[in-house]
């Protein structure tokens, strides 16, 4: 397989450990170029890990991943040029404008001044960020910063985009308007990965899913392979198990 073509993400053996802790454990997993693909998985189960490590933005303990065939970390120009990221938490400068964020990263990237001014405008008022564009992103409230690191994540014009809850805190118009963003997107060619515990989003948007628990793949493939006559939540349940304790406090409600 060469370069530039193959799978969107190809993980081989991947792993990671913090101390004790096998946060991500032997995770082999191949994105198809195209799909909708939903990562699904308890608090805890390594799915920001796994998607961190899928990026280049954390070095593995072992293992391997490549976007459309460039290996993350030999190639990493080339696959990061593919790539757009929707990080977990507050990563992003704070002490710039959205608007200023957008030119900056724009020109970073190597994009022509003309290209970033006018992205920037379609990304601001698409996301319905027009009228705080001036404002400082530390000002910004969870959603809207959530919504300016998903057009940092588009500027560029990335093929896989990799989202980590990009749906988490925002507001239901803006949520349609990301979901229609990115079903255009994959009309294009493009491959979206984003992570979720809304299962109901995952079996509406995706193509593709995969379950994690405790750092390894329990199931993977098309939403009905996975689903295999149940629902996803039912066969997420069935897959992870419920909650240890039953869901009840013995001393609430008493
Ligand atoms: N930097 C770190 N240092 C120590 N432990 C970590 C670190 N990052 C993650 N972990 C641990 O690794 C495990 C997997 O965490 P991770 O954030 O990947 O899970 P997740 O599936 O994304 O969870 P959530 O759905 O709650 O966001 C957890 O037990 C977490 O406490």
């Amino acid at each position: 397989m060469s370069a530039g073509t193959g799978p969107a993400l190809r993980l081989r053996g991947l792993r990671k450990a913090f101390g004790d802790l096998t946060a991500v454990d032997d995770v082999d997993l191949t994105i198809p170029a195209g799909s909708f693909f939903g990562l699904v998985g308890p608090n805890g189960a390594g799915k920001t890990t796994m998607l961190s490590m899928a990026v280049g933005l954390m070095r593995p303990d072992a293992g391997t991943a490549a976007v459309l065939g460039y290996d993350v970390w030999s190639e990493p120009v080339r696959a990061k040029e593919l790539l757009g990221v929707l990080p977990d938490g507050e990563s992003l400068p704070q002490r710039l404008s959205g608007r200023e964020l957008l030119t900056y990263l724009g020109l970073l990237r190597g994009l022509d001044g003309n290209v970033v001014r006018e992205r920037t405008e379609e990304l601001l008022t698409v996301l319905d960020l027009a009228d705080a564009g001036s404002r400082l992103v530390a000002d910004y409230s969870t959603g809207m910063r959530k919504k300016i690191a998903l057009a940092v994540a588009l500027l560029h014009g990335p093929r896989v985009v990799v989202l980590d809850e990009p749906f988490e805190a925002v507001d239901p118009v803006s949520a349609a308007t990301i979901r229609s963003i990115l079903h255009g997107f994959t009309r294009t060619g493009g491959t979206v990965v984003f992570s979720s515990h809304v299962m109901a989003l995952v079996e509406q948007l995706c193509d593709h899913v995969a379950i994690l628990a405790h750092g390894r793949v329990r199931a993977s493939g098309t939403v009905d392979e996975v689903r295999a006559g149940r629902t996803l939540d039912e066969a997420f349940s069935d897959l992870v198990g419920a909650g240890a304790a039953g869901g009840e406090l013995s001393w609430f409600a008493s």
